[in-house]
């Protein structure tokens, strides 16, 4: 008798999309009596999600090293296949760091499906509707390839959003992704069951898929490659100066007409191989690389993509501190003020006394509410040019 395969789901999405929000729905309302895996990647040195599903009773693993395109060619794939030669479930559940490459991850998984009893079964990118076209001017190379290698796209937080406001945002990802199914429905108004329907129904796009991954895989086994492929080549060995591939063929030329105020100029790292700025967002229009038309910079190296950790950086503490909701109140708030660097995303879990507080926080928003006691309290905020002292100061840790 065949053996059954154990069905593989990827739910991407960028930091503070949903992907827990939505997993958590699938898990009550779709998956009953299937025997589920979580595989969790958080960007961010404290894991905070971990805590709250195995109150649910799913199993775990969290890879809280780094983001899981930094380590996926090592940790990631170890981990899944681990996970299948141990609890062989029905189900593995995905759901990568929110700065991973959607494409990244596929491939891993393909890489793994080869060896194992495993399909990948569907892959879908949550997208908050407020943040489509931030976040794809801000952070493209990240959150484009979220939505263009994803079988369906699954519309965040519309239940509040303006029908204007829904339609920019489908046209921007049918932009990038003309294919996949776009759910634009409040979920609270869908059963989980019809979201799993959806996500299944594009069987045709993950044979492609897997056969772009097999290539792409084939193509890592081998040796060096045209420039713009998504390659990492500090896994074998061609790397720029700087230690970081570099890859610029998501940068558009848009014109800024947000407020939005993010500077890579990552000032802290030291990328200054060819004595420019890495700069990801300024290079935009100064394009002071000088790349020619192999993508070969001035310096005389390729530059490829960028790890997230480039790019990101997360601050995380475990703390005995007590806050008052006005506390976490007055502290998210500040952080929303750019006082702070570009805050994407803040959580945690903290000790109020008489009651505990867990915390959400995405930029224009954050909601506290109270919780179980945990052994202690968690902080994590995640962000990009984060002024990670003052942040400490900010929450008095
Ligand atoms: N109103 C509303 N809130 C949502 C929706 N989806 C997510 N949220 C809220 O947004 C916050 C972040 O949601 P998560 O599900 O943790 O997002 P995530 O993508 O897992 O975030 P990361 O942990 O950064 O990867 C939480 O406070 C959610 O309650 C939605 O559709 N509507």
């Amino acid at each position: 008798m065949a053996q059954t395969k154990t069905k593989i789901d990827i739910f991407s999405g960028f930091l503070g999309a949903g992907k827990t929000t939505l997993i958590k729905k699938l898990i009550q309302e779709a998956f009953g009596g299937e025997k589920l895996v979580l595989i969790e990647n958080e960007f961010g040195e404290i894991g905070i999600d971990g805590g709250f599903m195995r109150e649910a009773g799913i199993q775990v693993n969290e890879l809280n090293s780094g983001c899981i395109c930094c380590s996926l060619v090592g940790d990631f794939r170890e981990a899944l296949k681990k996970v299948v030669e141990t609890y062989h479930p029905d189900r593995i559940l995905i759901e990568p760091s929110g700065v991973g490459k959607l494409s990244d991850v596929t491939r891993a998984v393909e890489g793994v499906a080869e060896t194992l009893p495993v399909e990948l079964n569907s892959f879908v990118t949550v997208a908050d509707v407020n943040k489509v076209k931030l976040y794809m001017k801000n952070f493209g190379e990240f959150y484009n390839d979220q939505v263009s290698h994803a079988s369906c796209l699954i519309l965040s937080r519309t239940g509040k959003a303006s029908q204007d406001k829904i339609a920019a945002a489908v046209a921007m990802l049918q932009e990038k992704n003309p294919t996949a199914t776009i759910v634009t429905t409040d979920w609270m108004a869908l059963n989980g069951k019809q979201i799993v329907a959806v996500m299944d129904g594009k069987r045709d796009l993950v044979a492609e898929l897997l056969a772009e991954a097999a290539a792409s895989n084939q193509a890592h086994a081998g040796e060096e490659e045209h420039h713009h492929h998504h390659h990492h080549h500090d896994h074998d060995g061609e790397e720029c100066c700087c230690h970081h591939d570099h890859d610029h063929e998501d940068h558009d030329h848009e014109d800024h007409d947000e407020h939005d105020h993010c500077h890579h100029d990552h000032d802290d790292h030291d990328h200054e191989c060819c004595h420019h700025d890495h700069d990801h967002e300024e290079h935009e229009h100064h394009h002071e690389h000088h790349y020619d038309e192999h993508g070969v910079c001035s310096c005389g190296h390729h530059h490829h993509d960028h790890d997230a950790d480039e790019v990101f950086t997360s601050w995380g503490r475990e703390t005995a501190r007590r806050f008052t909701r006005e506390d976490l109140e007055n502290a998210l708030t500040a952080l929303d003020s750019g006082e702070y660097g570009q805050i994407l995303r803040a959580k945690g879990i903290v000790d109020g006394g008489n009651t505990w507080y867990e915390f959400d926080m995405v930029p224009g928003e954050h909601e506290i509410r109270q919780t179980t006691p945990d052994v202690t309290g968690k902080l994590c905020v995640i962000g990009s040019e984060l002024k990670e002292d003052a942040v400490a100061q900010l929450f008095g840790v």
